[in-house]
């Protein structure tokens, strides 16, 4: 059969929205794990569009406490450009990360190229601090703040995130995973009704119900576009250890894959992120091998075109 998914692949090796180097390692660990000749043998075509590269600007660090927002925000602005055309290009596109700020640049390019998005956020974390709610003054707790038009009234406009104007509303984004939510974050969830399954749903409901009612609360009519925003904190540390801001009791294996089948599924993913593979934390082999098979299950097998119209037997891979 030829191949019929387009998978652009592109590597976000960031760090700076978070304290710890490491992150930037993520694209590298993950092409060495394969991923490319693993998405090839699951029959896509797959334009490997290369690492993006960043700047490190200096003296990023004002009195305020947001840390190296200029970097980050150059970053950004490159991943926006960069994911855009991917999707403009018509391929799926995978970013591999870097650290979860990337999602900023992603969401905005992803809007902008298909302005009718849903947002699955699949993290230990909320990732909506506003550079006001923000207790770490970490980025990469706060990108959603970033493209939510619901928010705009609340986040400053910073130098570096000129280029950065809000493109999805709240209500476009669904949680799966939270167990580790700020004060402040929990005060916007609550406040604007962003639907959120926890890990507490997860064992109460089974991830099979949690994954069906998080599609239907961000898009009844199942026709939205997908992005997905994977966070290896989501799943339990035993299986991603190699992580900057782990936290216990995360979703298992099968889990992870199981979100990512049903939204292969639908046939509407259109970019996902993995975000936040650390490789100095420890050894990342096992939370590297975690990624790649979970990731797979998004560009895989069951996927629209896969498929014999009337018999859906996933073919062996
Ligand atoms: N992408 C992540 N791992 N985010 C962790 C964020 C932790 C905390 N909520 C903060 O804002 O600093
Ligand atoms: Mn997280
Ligand atoms: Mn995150």
């Amino acid at each position: 059969m030829p191949p019929v998914f387009k998978v652009g692949v592109l590597g976000v090796p960031l760090s700076k929205g978070q304290p710890r180097d490491g992150t930037e390692n993520g694209p590298k660990a993950l092409r060495n794990a394969g991923i490319i000749k693993v998405l090839e043998d699951l029959g896509n075509q797959v334009i490997d569009h290369g690492d993006l590269q960043f700047e490190t600007i200096e003296n990023d660090n004002p009195k305020d406490k947001i840390k190296n927002p200029k970097t980050v925000g150059a970053a950004n602005k490159k991943i926006s450009d960069a994911v855009y055309s991917i999707v403009k290009s018509e391929q799926l596109c995978l970013t591999m990360g870097g650290d979860h700020s990337m999602a900023m640049g992603s969401i905005h390019g992803h809007a902008l190229a298909e302005p009718n998005i849903v947002v699955v956020w699949v993290d230990a974390h909320a990732d909506i601090n506003t550079p006001l709610t923000s207790s770490s003054g970490n980025i990469h707790g706060m990108p959603l703040s970033f493209v939510s038009k619901e928010l705009e009234a609340y986040v400053p406009k910073l130098k570096g995130f000129e280029w950065c104007f809000p493109c999805i509303s709240v209500k476009d984004i669904v949680y799966i995973g939270l167990r580790d939510v700020d004060e402040g974050e929990r005060c916007i969830i609550e406040h604007f009704g962003i639907a959120h399954y926890s890990m507490q749903d997860v064992d109460r409901m089974g991830i099979g119900e949690v994954v069906d009612k998080a599609l239907k609360a961000v898009d009844p009519t199942g026709t939205r576009p997908i992005h997905l925003s994977f966070d290896v904190d989501a799943l339990d540390p035993a299986i991603t250890p190699s992580t900057g801001t782990p936290v216990a009791g995360g979703l298992s294996f099968r889990e992870g894959q199981y979100i990512m089948e049903v939204l292969a599924n639908t046939g509407r993913l259109s970019v996902v992120d993995i975000a936040e593979i650390n490789t100095t934390v420890g050894n990342s082999d096992v939370t590297v091998k975690t990624a790649v098979e979970i990731v797979k299950k998004c560009f895989g097998q069951k996927r629209g075109g896969n498929f014999l119209p009337s018999y859906g037997l996933p073919k062996a891979n």
